[in-house]
């Protein structure tokens, strides 16, 4: 097998990297595009909810609207961030790497109850990533970390959040595989974050060196 620069590409690539709350995404964002740029590469890093207008009022709203109409205003926001950032970014060849993307989609507004085939409805028209690297962590471990870093939202309160979180996206995983999306799992219970990103890194170049065979 000979390895190809990712260069050679004729375009970009994208990467999703979803995980509940304190596995690690934006640590191990951080750390596979330091390694993508050190092979040559020409990375974009960005997440959801955007920076855009909708993705602000994401942000502004996450934690005093609920329910359908917050899903559909994160769904809004991917669209939109699709439109503007992702595609034209990954059209220039550039390799984009979002912090939260579909899967995350599919799990958090499980929170206030919403549906899982509502939810896979309003994002069935996103563009698949390249790769949906899922962090899977236990739920104890990733509580801990919260309980030390902070909480970033509504949503992780407490432990039994850990738990719940952990179990909507095992099944929003099962659902992406039946629905052909190509999935790599990274187990981020004792693995240094460094290690997850070499891991998915290493995934990437096997996969866009044989996609070139
Ligand atoms: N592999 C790891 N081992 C130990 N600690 C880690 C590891 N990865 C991240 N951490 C720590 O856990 C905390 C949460 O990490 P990070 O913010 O990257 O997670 P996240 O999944 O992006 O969380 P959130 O969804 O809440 O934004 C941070 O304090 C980080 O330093
Ligand atoms: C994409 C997406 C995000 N969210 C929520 C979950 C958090 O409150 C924030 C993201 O912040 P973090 O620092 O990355 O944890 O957005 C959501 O509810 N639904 C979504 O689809």
């Amino acid at each position: 097998m000979k390895l190809r620069p990712f260069s050679e590409r004729q375009r970009g690539v994208f990467v999703s990297v979803d995980g509940p709350s304190g596995a690690g995404k934006s640590t191990i964002v951080r750390h596979l595009a330091q390694l993508l740029v050190a092979a040559g590469e020409d990375v974009y890093i960005t997440a959801e909810p955007s920076t855009g207008p909708i993705g602000a009022m994401c942000r502004d709203l996450t934690e005093t609207i609920t329910g359908h109409a917050l899903a559909c205003l994160y769904a809004a926001d991917r669209y939109y961030h699709l439109e503007v950032e992702i595609r034209p970014h990954a059209e220039a060849g550039r390799f984009v790497i979002s912090d939260r993307y579909v899967p995350s989609g599919l799990v958090m507004q499980r929170f206030d109850g919403i549906d899982p085939a509502f939810l896979w409805q309003i994002n069935a028209e996103a563009d698949r990533p390249d790769l949906a690297v899922i962090l899977e962590a236990d739920p104890d471990v990733i509580s801990e970390r919260l309980t030390e870093r902070g909480p970033h939202n509504r949503f992780q309160i407490s432990p039994s959040s850990s738990h719940a979180e952990v179990h909507f996206y095992r099944q929003a995983t099962e659902r992406l595989i039946q629905a052909g999306f190509d999935v790599l799992r990274v187990d981020c219970n004792q693995r240094p974050a460094e290690q997850s990103a070499a891991l998915i890194r290493d995934r990437l170049m096997t996969f866009f060196a044989s996609s070139k065979e």
